[in-house]
């Protein structure tokens, strides 16, 4: 399967940010990408105020409500028939002040066809400065997730569907392997200070741990707020190798996943059923 990672530098202007994500994607499908992943924030970055105004209610894609940064995406979907990753997008929750950080999983003629809300938010204050509090304006999800995507052969692969910061947190991705995850998405806005010394040793551990493919679509450069991110979105195979890894600004990488080679990696070293906790 022909995957590829987006990498944005998303402003405070959702429909500026949807033209540019929506035209990488037709750029990355005509590479012949059969899954797109977009970073967390894809859609806007900015103040909080107008993200709690731009939180979507997020339905089934099946003739339900849709709003217009789902149905952009459902769009997408359609015109370039690629399945795509929506990276993290406020969703409304019951809290109006605090919608869920949400990833969706578009297929094309499909609509949505799976959603998992960030369950780890990143309430940090670092020594360089970095102040942030996500729970402030974000719910938290409760539900890790996994869903089926298919590529051109048609035949389903699990995916496994993780958010940024909660790549810090490895008893996530074993429930996810657990449940059949053979690639597992980490859309993200990290910082620069974190991301200069822990990006790549987060998501090659994560991969080599659990013997999965590790997609990483983030964010680069400047944002409002004086925000700034680390970029280097990355595509990591099972045994740990970097497959691709994204330019600085924006564009994609691509790679393509070899599941047989996944299936060598597990019967080689099968670390996964040699657990003894
Ligand atoms: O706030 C929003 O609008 C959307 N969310 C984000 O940008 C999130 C929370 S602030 N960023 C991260 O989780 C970075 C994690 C990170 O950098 C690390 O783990 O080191």
């Amino acid at each position: 399967m022909n995957v590829a990672v987006i990498q944005l530098s998303s402003q405070d202007d959702v429909e500026a940010n949807l033209g540019r994500a929506r035209a990488l994607i037709a750029d990355a499908a005509r590479a012949g990408a059969e899954l797109v992943a977009l970073p967390e924030n894809f859609a806007f970055m900015g103040d909080e105020t107008k993200k709690r105004e731009i939180a979507e209610t997020v339905g089934d894609g099946r003739g339900g409500a849709m709003g217009p940064i789902v149905s952009s995406l459902v769009a997408a979907a359609e015109e370039s028939r690629v399945s795509i990753v929506a990276g993290g997008m406020p969703e409304a929750s019951g809290d109006r002040e605090r919608p869920f950080n949400t990833s969706l999983l578009i297929a094309p003629g499909q609509g949505v066809v799976a959603r998992y809300r960030k369950i780890h938010l990143f309430d940090v204050d670092l020594p360089d400065g970095t102040n942030l509090l996500e729970s402030g304006a974000t719910s938290a999800g409760a539900e890790p997730t996994i869903a089926e995507v298919a590529g051109r052969a048609g035949v389903p692969v699990t995916l496994g569907m993780t958010i940024c910061y909660d790549v810090r947190f490895p008893e996530l991705y074993r429930r996810l392997v657990d449940r059949g995850a053979r690639i597992v998405t980490v859309p993200a806005a990290f910082t620069v200070p974190t991301g200069k010394d822990h990006w790549h040793v987060l998501l090659r551990a994560r991969a080599i741990e659990n013997q999965v493919f590790v997609l990483a679509p983030a964010q680069h450069g400047k944002h409002p707020r004086g925000r700034q991110t680390y970029g280097k979105s990355l595509i990591v195979d099972p045994w740990g190798d970097v497959l691709a890894q994204a330019a600085e600004g924006e564009g994609f990488a691509l790679a393509r996943l070899d599941f047989a080679a996944q299936d060598r990696v597990r019967a080689a070293l099968p670390c996964l059923s040699h657990r003894r906790l």
